[in-house]
């Protein structure tokens, strides 16, 4: 099952700095293991916004639901999430 993520982060500005650079850190690793196994199949950053459209390869929308909600910055996110599927016109 394919779904476009758009995710929005807003880290507060008053956090400390030493746990910014951690939480960013982890969600680094988090994401790239994911790309690995191939469940995360693409990150692009949106111009000019601390954003991200992603697109994951996942075998249900509970999957989907486990991996956003265990990210480390996902209390300092807002996300958005769209179910794809195949276009009748794609070749
Ligand atoms: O920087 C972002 O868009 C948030 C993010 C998601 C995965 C990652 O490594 O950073």
């Amino acid at each position: 099952m394919l779904f476009c993520v758009r995710m929005d982060v807003s880290i507060p500005r008053d956090l400390d700095p030493a746990e910014r650079e951690d939480t960013v850190a982890r969600e680094r690793a988090y994401s790239q293991e994911l790309q690995r196994s191939g469940e995360w199949a693409h990150i692009w950053r949106i111009v000019g916004l601390y954003s991200n459209i992603s697109i994951f390869d996942v075998d249900s929308n509970a999957r989907l639901h486990e991996i956003l909600s265990n990210l480390p910055l996902f209390p300092y996110m807002s996300i958005e999430v769209t179910a794809l599927t195949e276009h009748p016109s794609a070749i």
